[in-house]
Parts: structure tokens; sequence; C-alpha cells
């Protein structure tokens, strides 16, 4: 598990290291200018072990502190020899204590300063290239839409780097322009081939459309306290409220999965009964079906209409079949009362929703399930749909329902804009989990899972092989087949997204990026499941120099 911050958090953990434990700012400060200047020397590198002759590199750099990291390691660069400038980006004068400082020692030792004007004039004469160029116009103190000059200067960066003039761009603690909590371009954003960043992963490197900016992201611990030794108020203001620390998953997380006991039977690892499928829409309730065996549960029931009982046989024969017609709900409600109340006192686990459809009957149906389950239920897609369109629905909401809609779905539930939610993206779960006491799977290309507890994770596993239709019913088969094992909803929740993304990771090796289908992913869970294999892209991106499990 891997801990991840907002930018307040991080400014807090500073502060507390600094004036609470005392280890002087220039300390902290040297520790992360030596972790750049090590990865760009990384870079510099020839496949001798020498640095290449004439190997340049440019730090352009703000006057806050992110920018005194920057001078600094280019300053450690130009001590061993490498061709190492500065750009100084807005009015140095003006420059925290610790930047005037770096500023000094690097004129003292006679280093090549341009301001925005030399260094635009430079640009505009084409005498501007060089084999790294380190982003350091703003770190996590990025307080507002980034305009004029500094726009300016962020397009040039990206202008450099995809003419050719830039062979990498390598960003100082999070690719300036982006929000370290939200992943958002405030205005305009550098896209860099690498991020060093100090302490924890930022959530906003881990979120879209950060994550694609930041490329290779490498966290070094600098020597700060641990987060635990902060007291809540010292996190985040006694006047307002604590924002919890986010956590992600990666290969070794696999281990919560529970051992398959010797002395076991199919009862042992869950009965998932799966209320799913419409006429002409039985695909969902298979991909469904599938997944939740292939994660390991003991039985699956499919509880469909009797249109789909020929087709789902003969493609699942193992799911167990029971079969209702519309006008059965329509008509006879109280004997269908009694069918699904004795499929929910069989189930230990429910899912609701995949292609449902919007029939009239369909509200009755998961206005049942709702109340009449007493075990775990995962709703989504057409539960989700009916559960907005008829929100006296959230009143049967209780604390064992886990729901994931995609932004679409989530947009009808809250009555926000998609445009909204993606900016907010965890505020927004966190928000629905808290408000019902649910845990809300916000589906996306980096899926939040909100607690009811509060907790948040933010997922890191996954590819866009998977923007497939069918990929949602798969999640949900999953996260049941979890719950089935035996596992809690905020842990089904948040390893099912993870093994999710790893699966289709796996699968997208094999059949190419384009080419994936649902089917496959679900194929591919067993071999996600399996904590030996490697094959998880986004772990190959991220690299830790000091992990947190050492600490
Ligand atoms: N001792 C420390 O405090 C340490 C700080 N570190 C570095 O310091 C960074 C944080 O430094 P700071 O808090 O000084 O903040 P930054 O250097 O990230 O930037 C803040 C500066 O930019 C200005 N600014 C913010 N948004 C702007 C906008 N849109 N347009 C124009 N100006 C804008 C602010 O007024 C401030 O002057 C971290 O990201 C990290 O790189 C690391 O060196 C670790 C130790
Ligand atoms: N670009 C992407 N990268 C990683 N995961 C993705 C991407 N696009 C979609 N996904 C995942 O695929 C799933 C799509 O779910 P959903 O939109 O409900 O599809 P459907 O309803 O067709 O099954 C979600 O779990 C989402 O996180
Ligand atoms: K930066």
């Amino acid at each position: 598990m891997r801990t991840l911050v907002t930018g307040k958090q991080m400014k807090a953990v500073d502060a507390h290291a600094i004036t609470t434990i005392g280890i002087p700012s220039m300390v902290l400060m040297e520790r992360a200018a030596f972790a750049v200047a090590r990865e760009v020397k990384g870079i510099l590198k020839e496949e001798a072990g020498r640095l290449a002759p004439g190997a340049s590199v440019w730090s352009v750099c703000g006057t806050g502190n992110n920018g005194a990291d920057g001078i600094a390691a280019a300053r450690m660069l130009f001590l061993e020899g490498v061709s190492a400038g500065v750009v100084l980006i807005g009015q140095p004068e003006k420059g925290t204590e610790e930047f005037l400082q770096q500023l000094k020692i690097a004129r003292n030792l006679g280093m090549e300063i341009l301001s925005r004007e030399q260094w635009e004039e430079l640009c505009s004469q084409g005498g501007m290239r060089c084999r790294v160029l380190i982003d350091a116009i703003f770190g996590v103190g990025l307080s507002r839409q980034v305009q004029g000059a500094y726009a300016e200067c962020i397009r040039r960066i990206n202008g450099l780097r995809q003419e050719g003039a830039v062979e990498c761009v390598a960003a100082v603690d999070i690719p300036s322009g982006v929000h370290s909590d939200t992943g958002q371009v405030m205005g305009e954003a550098v896209s860099a081939d690498l991020t060093v960043t100090f302490g924890w992963e930022k959530r906003g490197t881990v979120l879209y459309p950060g994550r694609s900016l930041a490329g290779r992201v490498v966290v070094e611990n600098i020597g700060f306290p641990p987060l635990d030794s902060l007291k809540p108020e010292v996190r985040d203001g006694e006047d307002e409220e604590e924002i919890p620390y986010a956590c992600t998953y990666g290969p070794g997380d696999l281990e919560r999965i529970p051992e398959r006991a010797a002395y076991s039977n199919k009862g042992t690892f869950g009965k998932v009964l799966i209320v799913a499928g419409s006429e002409n829409m039985c695909g969902a309730a298979y991909l469904s079906a599938l997944a939740a065996y292939r994660t390991g549960a003991g039985l699956v029931k499919l509880l469909t209409v009797e249109e789909n009982r020929l087709i789902l046989q003969s493609r699942l024969p193992e799911a167990i079949l029971v079969t209702y017609t519309a006008g059965q709900l329509m008509e006879g409600r109280e004997e269908f009362r009694k069918l699904i109340d004795e499929q929910c006192r069989w189930a230990d686990v429910v899912v609701l929703g995949p292609g449902l459809g919007c029939g009239a009957y369909v509200e009755y149906l998961v206005e049942d399930i709702l109340t009449m389950a007493c075990s775990p239920v995962v709703v989504d897609a057409d539960g989700l749909n009916t559960i907005a369109a008829h929100p006296y629905l959230t009143s049967y909401y209780t604390e064992n329902i886990i729901i994931t809609p995609h932004l679409g779905e989530m947009a009808r539930l809250t009555g926000q804009s998609i445009p909204q939610i993606r900016e907010n993206l965890v505020e927004t779960a966190a928000e629905y989990a808290a408000h019902y006491g649910l845990t809300c799977v916000l589906k996306d290309a980096a899926t939040v899972v909100a607690s009811r507890e509060g907790g948040i994770y933010m997922n890191t596993s996954g590819t866009s092989a998977m923007a497939k239709a069918g990929s949602g019913d798969v999640l949900t088969g999953i996260i049941a087949g979890l719950l089935g094992l035996g596992m809690d909803e905020t842990e089904s929740a948040r390893l099912g997204v993870y093994i999710h993304g790893r699966a289709g990771e796996l699968a997208a090796e094999k059949t190419g990026c384009h080419g994936m289908l649902a089917s496959d992913l679900a194929e591919a869970i067993g071999s996600a499941m399996d904590g030996k294999k490697a094959g998880n892209a986004a772990e190959s991106v991220w690299q830790s120099r000091d992990s947190e499990e050492k600490r």
C-alpha cells in the first residue's frame, strides 16, 4: 500500500519537520535536490557509465521553494562537470528565503543564470537545445490559475519538448501547473517524462490528466517524519475537517486475498446472487457472473428474465439460473416478493443492476432487493439509474451497500454535471459515501473508492484497453467475488478495483490494447489475483527509492 497526499498535507508535513522536529529546511531541500540531480545524471549517462560530454541541462525555476530545489539540483550537476544553467521565472527579489540562498550559491559558483527575457531570446534564436530540462516553476505551492508569463513559459517548455529541442523534461515534485490534489491542469501545465516527488506521491499525479503529465514518478524519502507522528490539528488546521490520507495498492496488496482453505466446499467461498439482464441484454449478466466465478465465488446464481434462459445456460452452465417475466413482476408482486425473499436469504452477496434495462418493472425489482437483502449488495448500472430516477429508493441504502457508478451514472445520482464531477472526483465520491453511509466506487480511468468511514483509495492499475463496453460488469463480479470470499466492503471494493485493472493489463498484453474484450478481462482475473505474476504497467512507471515499508 502506498500513501498519497494532498498539497496541503505535504505542506503541513514540511512545516512539522522544520518547526516542530527541527530539521533545517535547507537540509530537506539539499536531499530533494540531490534526488533530482541523481535522476537527471541517470538520464545523461552514456552506456559506458560516464556522463555524456557537453551534456546540457537547463533548470527553469520559479521563486518559491520548488524553484529553490531546481537551482540546487542544477548546482549539484554543475559541480559534477555538467553544463547546467538556471532560468529564472518571476521576480527573484520576492523569492523565499531558501530560494534567495540557493540563488546566491549558484551566483557565487559562477553558474549561468538567465532571466526569462534572455531565455526567450535564446529560444527564439533556436539556441535552446538541451538533454534535460528541469521543471521547477511550481510545486505543491501552486495556488491559482497559471497565467501571463508563467503560462507562456510552460507553453514554451512543452513546445521545446515536442519539437525535440529538449530530449527529456524532469519535473521537481509535480509538473508545474498540475493541481496537487485533483490532477487538473490549472490553465497550463508542463508535460514531463519524469517526476521526482518528495515524501509521498501526490494525489495529482495519480488522477488524470496529472497522471499522464507526470511521466515516470520516482518517490524520494528526503527525511520527513512519519505521517502518523503528526497530530490531526497539525495536519489540517484546527478549524478545518481532517482530510484522510489516501492510498493506492500494488502487487504486495494481493496478499490481502484470503487463502483458499483446503478443508472447504463450494459453500465456503460465497453464494453470489446476480440480479441482472433484460430482454436483448444478457451480456452484462454473463460477464458479472463469469467474473464472480473467476474471482473465486463458490456458487453463482443468476436471477434474470426468462428470455435469457437459453443463452445464459449455454454460455455459463456453471451458473444456477432463476428466471422471471416482466408480467410476473408487475401483476403478481406479492408472489414475486416471496421469490426475492427466498433468493436473498440464500445469497451471501447480491449484485444488482447490470443490463437490467429501464422497464417499468425494474423499479419494483430494485426496491424489493434493496429492502430484502440482508447481505452486501453491489449496485451498478441500471440499478443506479433506477435509483437516480426514483430518489426515494436511496432511503433503503444501508451500510453494506457498494455502488459502482461511472461518471454519467454519478451525474444522474447527484444532479451534478460530468465536468463538475471530473474536476472533483475524490470529493464527489467521499461526500456521497459519507452522506449515505455506503461504499462508493466512482469509476474512471483512475477510479476512486470512498468508504463510509471516510477512507479514500485511488487506483493506479489499469489500461485504456478497458475503455470498452462490459468492463464495468466484470468489475461488479470481481467485487462480489471478493465479498463472497469474506472480505469486507471497503477491502472488496479497493482490491476489486485493483485486480480489475491488473487483469486489464495482463489481458491487453495478449490481445493488444485495441483488441481486448471484456470477456478477455474476465478470463485474466485468476492470473491478476496471483501475486507472484508481475506485469503491472502502473508499477513499472512507479518506483520508490525508499519505500514506506522500509520506514
Ligand atoms: N523546506 C521545504 O519547505 C521544502 C520544500 N520543498 C519544495 O518546495 C515546494 C513548495 O514550495 P513553496 O511552498 O514555496 O511553493 P512553490 O515553490 O510550489 O510555489 C509557490 C510560489 O508560486 C506562487 N504561485 C502559486 N501559484 C501561482 C500562479 N498560478 N501564478 C504565479 N505564481 C504562483 C506563490 O505565490 C509562491 O510564491 C515543494 O513542491 C517542493 O518542491 C522541498 O524542497 C522539500 C523541502
Ligand atoms: N482509460 C481507462 N483506463 C483504465 N481503466 C478504464 C479506462 N476506461 C475505463 N476503465 C475502467 O473500465 C470500467 C468501465 O466501466 P463502465 O463504464 O461501467 O462500463 P460498462 O457499463 O460498459 O461495463 C471501469 O471500471 C473503468 O474504471
Ligand atoms: K515543478
